[in-house]
């Protein structure tokens, strides 16, 4: 972590791309190696990619699905972020919430003492159908979370999101409006949505915002039932890619400069320059 002349701290965000079979324990197992290499090249902000802990697919998720109190993912998270002393946003699980036996598709946050700071579950359910392309209906065996998630870290604040909540604006505008610098979204688009919409959706969120926007996915494993674009990206809040990776196995690291930030916010001032008397501010309508 470094500090700027205006007393911004500057952090080194990692989005681990990590390759994800069906053997949990060696996926947390993988995931601890890479987020620890990770941290090792100086990431204080590292991210995991959706679904890291499991295959994607709605069959896939009552089985692997795990409670947050007793499951073994929690615990090694806490423990990569502890041991990696870094802030660990760590990609989406399964999970089973003992009390209403519903299943959701959980983001954890850690802070680099390795405590749970936060919990987003996915807002928007992947519930698409493409003809000849991609049918997807994740609501056939998952519930949709109920609120959005920010969260205060030493650097400022930043906005979760988990994979399809990207497609909707409002999460990202109120996140900034509420102070966040940046977006994160675990995610694991597709071979049909992958190039057509990835990197457009983040610059999007990104150039609205003037915030930084990433999206961590995980490589292609073209012997799995659904085969995930990659191309892990981190966009900054000029809408310009800054960071990007191919589908393989990889780590992809950029400086996010909060000064950097608020000098391109004054530049282009659109933040004092919004007609709310003929819009509604949608920051002010959340519940
Ligand atoms: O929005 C898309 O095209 C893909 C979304 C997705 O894969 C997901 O939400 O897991």
């Amino acid at each position: 972590m470094t500090s700027t002349a205006n007393n911004h701290k500057t952090c080194k965000l990692a989005l681990v791309q990590l390759a994800v079979g069906a053997d949990k324990d060696a996926n947390l197992a993988n995931a601890r190696t890479h987020v620890l290499e990770a941290a090792s090249k100086g990431a204080n902000l590292i991210v995991l990619p959706e679904c890291f802990n499991s295959p994607y697919g709605t069959n896939y998720f009552p089985e692997y699905a795990e409670s947050l109190k007793e499951g073994p993912s929690v615990k090694a998270l806490s423990a990569m972020a502890k041991d990696a002393k870094a802030y660990l946003i760590g990609g989406s699980i399964p999970e089973r919430d003992l009390t209403d036996d519903k299943v959701y598709n959980t983001c954890t946050v850690y802070n680099p003492e390795g405590e749970l700071i936060a919990t987003h579950r996915k807002v928007h359910l992947f519930d698409i159908d493409v003809p000849g392309k991609i049918r997807f209906q994740e609501s056939e065996t998952l519930t949709a979370g109920k609120q959005l998630t920010h969260v205060d870290t030493e650097f400022g604040k930043i906005g979760v999101g988990i994979c399809y909540d990207i497609r909707f604006p409002e999460p990202a505008m109120i996140a900034a409006r509420k102070g966040c610098f940046a977006m994160i979204y675990p995610g694991a688009f597709n071979m049909t949505t992958g190039p057509l919409h990835w990197e457009l959706l983040q610059r999007a969120r990104a150039v609205d915002n003037q915030m930084y926007v990433a999206a961590c996915s995980p490589a292609r494993d073209v012997s799995a039932s659904y085969h995930a674009w990659g191309h892990s990206t981190i966009v900054g809040p000029a809408g310009d890619v800054i960071q990007t990776t191919d589908e393989k196995q990889s780590i992809v690291y950029a400086d996010l400069d909060l000064a950097k930030m608020n000098e391109f916010r004054q530049s282009i001032p659109l933040n004092n320059q919004r007609r709310f008397d003929l819009y509604v501010d949608v920051s002010k309508t959340q519940p």
